[in-house]
């Protein structure tokens, strides 16, 4: 059978790596890395209706070569744009054509968790995957005993690496459960005769209890098998063939995701004619002009002339923080803006005021540290509220996020903002469901407003939409 092939394989693999460095030694340099108790993989994969752990990987017994040019880096980096939760990454020598620079390289270039997906039936395989930089192992109950995968699970837990741990059947379900796994992983391939079967998620997934994320794996290829799994509330997939052979990641993301999320865009802090430029280029909804104290302030003349060249289809937002009502009501004739974002302490009051001085939208920041920032919002009288993260001693442009989920019951229309960028604006909005979607720091380059970070988000938008 493929798999004890692999198993054995795999021992003498091992022994190899051994006798180059000792287990002693692994362990030493594993536990003095920080081994903090985050498990980012549980958490990213609770976040968006279906979670996408998309794979690397260069081959596999059933397929054979998969990806003959394997530019691995690109390959990760692309499924992080595409809004994948996580990414799996094969390290697995002889019949996956896996390598730890794999790992180890991807882990340092996306932000998201990243699992090692190897046959692991050795601890050394667990302090590699912690040195290698993984947030994340793979057991598989197929090939543990239970003593050793509860060994396994433990010893990962310990260096604060998650465990995805492999299920097939009822049996190994109940096995996976009695060690107390976070994260279940059923897979849809019979590792006995590699025959596929996506029903067979959803034929076990009541097995398993709602506070255990449930992962369906491999043969998953269309939308409507998604739909499905959505169907039966199974939190995450591991798709890795159908990814790794579509030409356009986001796109063939996009395509299995199969719900269109098309908020409005808003680009801020211009302050150059160069900026205007580039952005009647790609015409966002909005922009906006920062009239606060920040690297970003202009004064009103700057504004009024910038806003003379800017395309008319696009609309100008003015930022202030905790400014007069007189100074307000000034520049927004000056500049002729479209909306108000306050973005300080102003209360209800003060937006009666302005409501009364000023016929144009009124947007309010809150910044949100917990959920009680989310109930004050309710209270605000503004035509709408932008949510930015709270960081303390700033008003605002921090390219900082903050906790999504705080969202998940906000009910209304809403503007997401607060260190949006090309990586994670993509499972941003499949997460919040924004109306508008606001960037500032997310845009820049050196302090300056980058052409190619406006584009990619531009046109990343443009391919979910
Ligand atoms: O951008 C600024 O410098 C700024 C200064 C003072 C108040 C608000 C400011 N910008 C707003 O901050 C958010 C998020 O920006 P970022 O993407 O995290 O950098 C956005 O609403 C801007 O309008």
């Amino acid at each position: 059978m493929i798999l004890d092939e692999i198993v054995e394989k795999r021992k003498i693999n091992i022994a190899k790596q051994k006798q180059i460095k000792s287990l002693a030694m692994l362990k030493q340099e594993a536990e003095a890395l920080p081994q903090n108790r985050d498990f980012p993989l549980e958490k990213a994969l609770m976040k968006q209706d279906i979670n996408f752990i998309c794979e690397v990987k260069k081959a596999s017994p059933s397929k054979g070569i998969i990806a003959q040019d394997f530019p691995y880096l690109t390959i990760a980096k692309e499924y992080e744009l595409a809004g994948a939760s996580a990414i799996s990454v094969l390290t697995e020598p002889d019949y996956f054509l896996g390598e730890d620079k794999y790992l180890q390289e991807i882990a340092q270039n996306v932000s998201i968790p990243v699992l090692c997906k190897d046959f692991i039936i050795d601890e050394y395989q667990i302090y590699k995957a912690k040195i290698l930089g993984a947030s994340a192992i793979l057991l598989i109950c197929a090939i543990l005993d239970d003593e050793t995968l509860r060994r396994f699970f433990t010893l990962a837990e310990k260096l604060g690496l998650s465990c995805l741990v492999e299920a097939h059947d009822e049996n190994e379900i109940k096995r996976a459960l009695k060690v107390q796994a976070r994260i279940i992983g059923v897979n849809n391939r019979n590792l006995k005769d590699f025959t596929v079967d996506v029903e067979n998620s959803l034929k076990l997934r009541s097995l398993v209890p709602e506070n255990v994320i449930f992962v369906s794996e491999s043969g998953i290829k269309t939308k409507e098998d998604i739909e499905k799994l959505r169907v039966h509330q199974v939190q995450a997939v591991l798709i890795g063939e159908t990814f790794m052979r579509a030409k356009d990641k986001v796109l063939a993301l996009k395509e299995l995701y199969g719900k269109k999320i098309s908020p409005k865009v808003k680009f801020c802090g211009m302050k150059t004619r160069e900026d205007i430029a580039i952005i009647n280029r790609y015409t966002p909804d909005y922009v906006g002009f920062i009239f606060a104290e920040s690297k970003r302030q202009v004064s009103m003349q700057t504004a009024s002339d910038l806003a003379k060249i800017l395309d008319e289809k696009i609309k100008k937002v003015g930022v202030f923080v905790n400014a007069s009502l007189a100074q307000i009501e000034e520049i927004a004739q000056k500049v002729s803006l479209d909306i108000i974002q306050l973005h300080g302490d102003e209360d209800n009051e003060f937006i009666k005021a302005l409501k009364n001085k000023l016929d144009l939208p009124i947007w309010q920041a809150i910044k949100v540290k917990d959920i009680v920032d989310i109930e004050r919002a309710k209270q605000s009288i503004a035509d709408m509220i932008l949510f930015d993260a709270y960081v303390k001693d700033s008003a605002g442009g921090t390219g900082k996020s903050f906790n999504w989920d705080l969202l998940k019951d906000f009910t209304g229309e809403f503007i997401l903002a607060g260190g949006i960028n090309k990586q994670n604006i993509i499972r941003a909005i499949r997460t919040t469901k924004p109306y508008i979607v606001d960037i500032s720091s997310g845009i820049e380059k050196d302090n300056h407003k980058d052409e190619n970070e406006v584009k990619t988000i531009s046109e990343l938008l443009r391919k979910v939409g």
